[in-house]
């Protein structure tokens, strides 16, 4: 069925914005409004040229499709008087409310006052803002709710008209989930920000104490050479938090002897956070790089750098020039070279981390990228770190190293290395590959019919969906 005719209540931004991309797709567009005499639409914009506005009554009568731009406060007070006019009308709630409530929604109440009428719910998620901007709208997505595969039908088809994609999310009883989409305004972001800042903050702290209580470097240089270290220290912690839960899961795995029984809801928790975590450590070592290359010189990183001395005789008489250059020496080098890799690997996380990136790998790309690469990249960094450690941990005393924040914050990250490598190793490689290809301990071998030797069948391979918990 093509509606090719839609009318809209309310004359605000969201009626507006929609207005414009029906008009441009070519549909006949009607405003009902309070005051249609003094809203004089077409002249407000181009795009809205042929937009009719007419008192809400009169307006409702040009199209089955009837979208209620309007404040959810004010849906009933405006739908009540006009029932009769409505009788058989699609009813397009959009409605975001302005304050959580409770009891029934506005497509519940529309359901219950306007049983003539279909009620659907959806399009809430959109802002009037990318709705009317958006050049890329094939990549946002409507949620539609209703009780009337017809009425959604409707509307799911003026929506595909102007480019939108639609989720058809199932009964109005769903609303209330539809409501809150907008209200996560955290996104799953809320506990790994958290992570993250608490990570910041204990780097914060002991960076403090060490360099400017401890070893009394002058205040000015906090901003930039302090925060440098503190960053770095953030960015690597934050890094092992990604990884590590994903050998934490593989061992749990060995130890249950199957793949099939729930993680503790803490790991499972963690395992789900690994992307904001990742994004977290990049968006730290992308600072780490940027305060790093502010103030890289033989003045900040003494034991980088060739020092040439020169010595001015005590009788000099005339003016001399003297070249100096100071060049990195290799640990300088090796050191920025490994971060470098180190940071770039993980920006290759991050790209990919990007829905519309995710969304077009297959799982064994996206597996190599995010479990390969992301290993390799903390390889890299571990080795970042350790090469400003380890060639100077004989020269001064033990003591004096393990209070420095390059081998304390390298501590983490090796040992998820370490572990990483541990499971890499036969004796635990073979029995977990068995398990991820559906072994079970204590079943009998042949009645499971999973091959024994560890290799798995290549055939499998390709079918088998991407296992969360290999990462
Ligand atoms: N703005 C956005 O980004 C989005 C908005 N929505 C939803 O769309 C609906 C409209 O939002 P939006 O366009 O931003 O709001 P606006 O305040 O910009 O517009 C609301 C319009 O509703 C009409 N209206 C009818 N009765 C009343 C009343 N009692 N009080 C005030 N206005 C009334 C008015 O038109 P007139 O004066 O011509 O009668 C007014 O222009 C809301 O339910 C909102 O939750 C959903 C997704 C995104
Ligand atoms: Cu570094």
């Amino acid at each position: 069925s093509s509606v090719r005719a839609v009318v809209i209540l309310g004359t605000g931004d969201f009626s507006r914005a929609l207005s414009t991309r029906l008009v441009a797709n070519g549909y006949r567009v009607t405003m009902g409004s309070r005051r249609p005499e003094r809203r004089n639409i077409s002249a407000r914009s181009p795009h809205l040229s042929g937009v009719r506005v007419l008192g809400q009554e009169d307006a409702v009568a040009e199209s089955e499709v009837v979208f209620l731009g309007i404040p959810s406060t004010s849906v009933m007070e405006t739908l009540l008087p006009i029932k009769a006019s409505l009788r058989g009308k699609v009813l397009v709630d959009v409605s975001n409310p302005e304050v959580m409530t409770k009891g029934a929604t506005v497509a519940e109440l529309l359901r219950e006052n306007f049983p003539e009428c279909d009620v659907v719910k959806g399009f809430n998620t959109l802002s009037a803002y990318s709705l009317e901007s958006g050049q890329s709208l094939g990549s946002m997505v409507v949620h539609l709710a209703s009780d009337s595969s017809q009425a959604t039908e409707k509307v799911a088809a003026v929506a595909r008209d102007i480019g939108l994609q639609c989720v058809v999310r199932g009964g109005l009883n769903t609303t209330r989930a539809l409501e809150d989409l907008p209200r996560e305004a955290w996104g799953g972001w809320g506990v790994p920000l958290l992570v993250s800042f608490a990570v910041w903050l204990l780097w914060t702290i002991y960076g403090t104490w060490r360099y400017h209580i401890h070893k009394t470097h002058a205040a000015e240089r906090w901003p930039v050479n302090t925060n440098n270290k503190i960053a770095g220290c953030a960015a690597i912690t934050l890094l092992a938090l990604c990884y590590l839960p994903g050998s934490i899961a593989a061992i749990v795995q060995l130890k249950n002897g199957s793949k099939h029984q729930a993680f503790p809801r803490c790991l499972d928790r963690w395992l789900k956070m690994r992307k904001q975590l990742g994004l977290m450590a990049l968006a730290s070592a992308s600072l780490h790089c940027v305060l790093s290359l502010a103030h890289i010189s033989p003045a900040y990183f003494k034991k980088w750098y060739d020092v040439r001395t020169i010595s001015i005789p005590a009788n000099q008489t005339s003016d001399m020039t003297f070249p100096i250059d100071s060049r990195m020496n290799w640990i300088g080098e090796v050191t920025v070279y490994l971060g470098s890799i180190a940071l770039l690997l993980l920006c290759s996380q991050g790209v990919a981390s990007l829905p519309s990136v995710t969304e077009r790998l297959n799982w064994r790309r996206w597996w190599l990228l995010q479990s390969v690469v992301g290993h390799i990249g903390l390889l890299f960094a571990v080795t970042h770190v350790a090469a400003k450690v380890l060639p100077f941990i004989f020269s001064r005393p033990f003591s004096t190293s393990v209070q420095g924040m390059s081998f304390l914050s390298n501590l983490l990250p090796s040992f998820t290395l370490l572990l990483r490598i541990c499971l890499l190793l036969p004796c635990l490689g073979i029995p977990l590959r068995k398990i991820r290809n559906g072994w079970e301990r204590g079943v009998d071998d042949e009645e499971q019919g999973v091959v024994l030797d560890g290799v798995a069948k290549e055939e499998d391979e390709d079918g088998a969906v991407c296992r969360m918990e290999e990462i």
